[in-house]
């Protein structure tokens, strides 16, 4: 574990249209606040996303696809510049030149360590679309550097079967159908293209719960009249592919009037899901192999022609900072949620914040700023937890492996109180 602790001259990114940072909200309420990831420290978790699994993407994406010289030379630059060099600013030619400035106000010039790790990353994978062409007009624009992994997950062979395997669902009691959508949605989660470039080889360690609140999320949906479900997704194939099932079990029984999937608005993290992975999962879905993945994709069809079901978008998705950030068009979309589903490992950082927390705080503190209520169901891969029992922690420290990391370890936590931050916020500024 390691990453860096926050001091006095730390650099952090600039948060100018951020009214009340969640930094001086915490010091305000006299609440605990600790040490920002960092990924300079070599053997942290964080110095081996750039220093170990970066170099194999890299070589794997210049392997994917036919990228011509310039592309080639500009993702290789971008390789020395993440693990050697200082932040470069995006060439002033670029969309979003002046966002980017804004957001990385005092970090250009700095090695990529001394940025936050969450910062460093965002911009690490925006750079990889630059490098690659996908902005800029020509042969690559709109191209997903990612695509060729993406689609061979989704045309494998495990999918093949778990397509299948939907067949048993029917047979289940409603009850039981619900436990086990959620538990799929969860573990799909190790299926993360990013994480296997580095995990180890033929590890399929038999996963753990080690938090679980579903009764909180199941409860809270019951008690709402016509519920509107918001799921914020994580990655595409393996994991977006249970996560549709659940939303369509989530339609079909009653759990959701509406549901609200959120998607990435540009490549990002390797195997995060774009609205093209969506389309797609929906028609491996609808074309099986087997009767019960049929009848899923088409009902999420006809919820998408009816408008019970909603993919959007925005922004805010591919930014480099955590949820608490978040600008008031995306707060106010997300207010209205009955449940906001978030998806996965990168999603828990950015809602908890990217920090070296207290294991033990409680969930509902750094995930209560959050607009509506929340649930997190994430497996653990980087250093980033809360809102876990001490017996829990100190069992699972006493194992001496790196279980916050290994992918091995999963939870689902809730928070039914949604936006108790932000009236406190409120009231402390007299707004209404
Ligand atoms: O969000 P996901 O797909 O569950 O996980 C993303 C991830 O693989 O990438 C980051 C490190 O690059 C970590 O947050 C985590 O290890």
């Amino acid at each position: 574990m390691g990453g860096g602790s926050r001091t006095a001259g730390q650099l952090v990114p600039s948060r100018r249209r951020v009214l009340v940072t969640a930094d001086e909200e915490r010091d305000a309420l006299n609440m605990p606040t600790a040490p920002v990831i960092l990924s300079s420290t070599p053997g942290s978790f964080a110095w081996g996303v750039f220093h170990e699994r970066h170099p194999k993407l890299i070589r794997q994406v210049l392997d994917a696809l036919p990228y011509g010289p310039t592309e080639r030379a500009a993702v290789e630059e971008l390789l020395s510049e993440s693990t050697g060099g200082v932040l470069e600013p995006l060439d002033k030619s670029a969309h979003d030149h002046q966002q980017w400035s804004e957001w990385g106000e005092g970090l250009f010039g700095r090695p990529w360590g001394e940025a936050p790790f969450l910062w460093a990353e965002s911009y690490f994978y925006r750079r990889l679309l630059e490098a690659t062409g996908y902005f800029r007009p020509g042969t690559w624009q709109g191209i997903d550097p990612f695509a060729p992994f993406k689609n061979a997950e989704l045309a494998g062979p495990a999918v093949d079967a778990e397509l299948a395997a939907l067949g048993d669902l029917p047979s289940l009691s409603a009850e039981k159908r619900a436990d086990v959508l959620l538990s799929s949605a969860l573990w799909g989660n190790r299926a993360d293209l990013s994480f296997q470039i580095t995990a180890a080889a033929g590890d399929a360690p038999p996963p753990a719960l080690i938090a679980d609140d579903s009764p909180l999320l199941w409860s809270t949906l019951a008690t709402a009249s016509t519920p509107r479900v918001c799921v914020i997704a994580d990655n595409a194939g393996r994991e977006l592919l249970p996560d549709l099932v659940l939303v369509d079990h989530l339609l079909t029984g009653g759990s959701a009037a509406e549901v609200v999937l959120y998607v990435k608005p540009s490549p990002y993290y390797v195997s995060d899901a774009t609205t093209a992975d969506v389309l797609a999962t929906i028609e491996r879905l609808r074309n099986g192999p087997g009767r019960e993945a049929e009848l899923t994709g088409r009902r999420l069809w006809r919820a998408m022609n009816s408008g019970t079901l909603t993919v959007r978008t925005h922004q805010f998705f591919c930014a480099p900072m955590p949820f608490h950030d978040m600008p008031a068009d995306l707060r106010a979309e997300l207010s209205g949620a009955t449940m906001t589903i978030i998806k996965g490992d990168l999603n828990y950082r950015r809602l908890v914040g990217d920090q070296l927390w207290d294991a033990t705080d409680p969930f509902a503190e750094r995930a209560g700023h959050f607009p509506s209520p929340v649930a997190a169901l994430r497996t653990l891969k980087s250093d980033v937890v809360v809102g876990l029992d001490g017996r829990v922690v100190a069992g699972l420290d006493a194992t001496g492996e790196p279980w916050r990391t290994s992918g091995k370890y999963g939870l689902v936590q809730a928070h039914a109180q949604g936006s108790a931050t932000c009236a406190r916020r409120m009231k402390r500024t007299g707004a209404r």
